[in-house]
């Protein structure tokens, strides 16, 4: 890269707009959508799409709810010319969708394209040519006079070939393709020149379409030269004023935003931004952003998956995993602070109040995306990704502790693996550490009897290797449990929830317990059918990890109670 880039690329010029509107404005209503998926974002493919992809794509737009659709450039191929014919005659174009097409601004081209128009009860035709400084000396060595008369007579021929075929309901479009490059004054005269052509009105007004053909500035450069043509077209109510952005720069959303704020009535587009060089603007992103904003955009994605895979399909470009809205990433936390807000958002959102879960612009389901990949746990997580996880998956809540406790667990499984873990194995590190500890104590059964005020019990176990049978009493089958036992243990909280439903619904059961000679708490957790069974195996699962905590003397003291002189 040069040291001065100043030396080969030169800033554009502010446009003298001093009191521009557009900022202090906020887009209410969704524009015109032009989706040109069929075309422009069909000319830069690989392998341009074959009819049966354009009509699956078509059908799609159609179902989105657009209502204009460019769908060929008929005099460039035999396949886009058959296309037009296809939807035509096989009426294929519902009654309130209008197809478009385009064409240069060349006679023959011109002829061709209305000819693939027969028949149509109505269209657009949209025709072009470049009236930027670099085109008319570089590619066209026209004046900008010549530039003017070649729009001007395109639109008259095509004036005179739509006249000729009455049935039909015309609408004409004209773009100054490299309308960002034009002087704003030169660009005026010219589109003045065509709506005059055309003899454009209020009632059937010409479809003026000012293209970011390339995007040479920021947003904001877009947005005032909009704002300068609405303001200073000559007959802006026989105009619908269209803006056309490619995002070389990564702006084109930002610059049609603001341009629909500075006056622009409709946006072409594709969709997930498809289309020349960097694309063309994305229109999911600029209909869901409104939407957030509460506007309904008229366009429906509520099956966003189902439209990016047929998208792929059909352009054999993949969908971005971090693109806006769409993306397979991008309502998934992986970082632990992330995760910890999402879960408390989900909790704390009441199903018909205003949104306000945090990271989450959107409600997934709005767009048909299901929760299930919204939080991943990687190495990066915190607690509260690996409890969303067992919530969702499994509809265990841990304690608040055991959430602490538990997740350094699944941190050196992480951390040691290097991936993302998934519910299943972090059920199964569940099960492994709570569950299916063995030493010293396994449960074998136990049968509770009343004993005056309290409750007496009868605990078989196997205590390494061993099976006993232990008495005790207390003032539950807990209590009586750790009287049983003779282990020196208090319980210092205890939970119980109930998993599943109906015939497969059991009991999960949580402990904390403080053992003299081991620091801190442990807890313990055990899952039955049976309640009382499910909290006896949560305490032999907490004395179980206690012990493992303990040196060898500690331990053989801690099992030294009556587990070992009982019989
Ligand atoms: C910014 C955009 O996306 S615009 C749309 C671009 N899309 C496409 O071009 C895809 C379809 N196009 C095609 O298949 C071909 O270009 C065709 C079939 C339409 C025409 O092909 P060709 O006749 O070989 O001409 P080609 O496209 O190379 O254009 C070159 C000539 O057209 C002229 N030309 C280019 N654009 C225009 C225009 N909009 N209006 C009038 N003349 C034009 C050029 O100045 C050049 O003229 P010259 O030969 O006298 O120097
Ligand atoms: C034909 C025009 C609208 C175009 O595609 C562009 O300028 O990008």
């Amino acid at each position: 890269m040069l040291k001065q880039p100043n030396t080969k690329y030169r800033p554009v010029t502010p446009i003298p707009l001093a009191d521009r509107q557009w900022p202090s404005r906020s887009i209410t209503r969704a524009p015109i959508w032009m989706s040109t998926d069929l075309r422009d974002g069909n000319q830069a493919l690989f392998e341009p799409m074959n009819g049966e992809r354009k009509m699956r794509m078509f059908k799609m737009l159609v179902d989105i709810g657009f209502k204009q659709i460019e769908v060929a450039f008929p005099s460039a191929s035999d396949t886009d010319f058959s296309f037009v014919r296809t939807l035509i005659e096989g009426g294929h174009i519902p009654d309130d969708v209008t197809i478009e097409v385009l064409t240069q601004a060349r006679p023959h081209l011109i002829e061709r394209t209305i000819e693939s128009l027969r028949g149509v009860k109505r269209a657009i035709v949209h025709v072009y040519n470049a009236t930027s400084p670099t085109f008319r000396r570089v590619v066209f060595d026209m004046s900008r006079d010549e530039v003017k008369q070649l729009a001007v007579d395109s639109t008259l021929l095509i004036k005179r070939l739509t006249d000729a075929q009455p049935d039909t309901e015309w609408t004409f479009q004209y773009s100054p393709e490299t309308f960002t490059a034009t002087e704003l004054d030169f660009a005026k005269e010219v589109c003045d020149a065509v709506v005059e052509a055309w003899g454009g009105t209020p009632a059937r007004p010409v479809i003026l379409n000012l293209p970011a053909t390339v995007e040479i500035a920021t947003p904001n450069h877009y947005a005032d030269q909009i704002e300068w043509m609405h303001r200073n077209l000559a007959n802006r109510a026989s105009v619908v004023l269209s803006v056309h952005p490619h995002n070389d720069r990564g702006t084109a959303v930002a610059a049609a935003e603001l341009a629909v704020m500075a006056g622009a009535d409709r946006i072409e587009g594709c969709l997930f931004g498809h289309g020349e060089r960097t694309g063309n603007v994305d229109l999911v992103t600029l209909a869901l952003n409104l939407y957030t904003q509460g506007v309904d955009p008229g366009l429906d994605f509520s099956r966003i998956n189902d439209i990016a895979r047929t998208v792929e399909q059909c352009t054999q470009i993949p969908v971005h995993a971090r693109h806006p809205y769409a993306g397979d990433l991008v309502f998934t936390a992986f970082s632990g602070s992330h995760q910890d807000a999402i879960r408390k958002g989900f909790a704390a959102q009441k199903p018909d109040a205003v949104w306000e879960v945090p990271y989450l612009p959107i409600d997934p389901a709005d767009v048909g995306r299901t929760y299930d990949s919204i939080i991943r746990v990687n190495s990066q997580s915190g607690k509260g990704g690996v409890t969303w996880l067992l919530e969702s998956e499994y509809g265990v809540t841990l304690p608040r502790r055991l959430q602490v406790e538990f997740s350094t667990a699944v941190q050196q499984l992480t951390d040691s693996s290097g991936q993302e873990v998934r519910a299943a194995d972090i059920w199964k590190l569940f099960a492994q550490q709570y569950f299916e500890t063995t030493a010293p104590f396994v449960y074998v059964t136990h049968h509770l009897r009343e004993a005056g005020d309290e409750q007496g019990i009868e605990l078989v176990l196997r205590v390494d290797g061993v099976e006993r049978t232990l008495s005790g009493r207390g003032n539950g089958p807990i209590a009586a449990a750790l009287d049983a036992l003779g282990v020196p243990a208090r319980v210092h909280d205890f939970e119980e929830r109930a998993i599943g439903h109906g015939a497969d619904a059991a009991a999960i059961a949580f402990v904390e317990c403080v053992i003299d000679g081991v620091p801190g708490t442990t807890f313990g957790a055990g899952m039955h059918r049976n309640i009382i069974t499910a909290s006896l195996l949560a305490v032999i699962s907490g004395l179980n990890r206690a012990a493992g905590k303990l040196d060898a003397g500690a331990r053989a003291a801690f099992t030294g109670g009556r587990a070992l002189s009982a019989g």
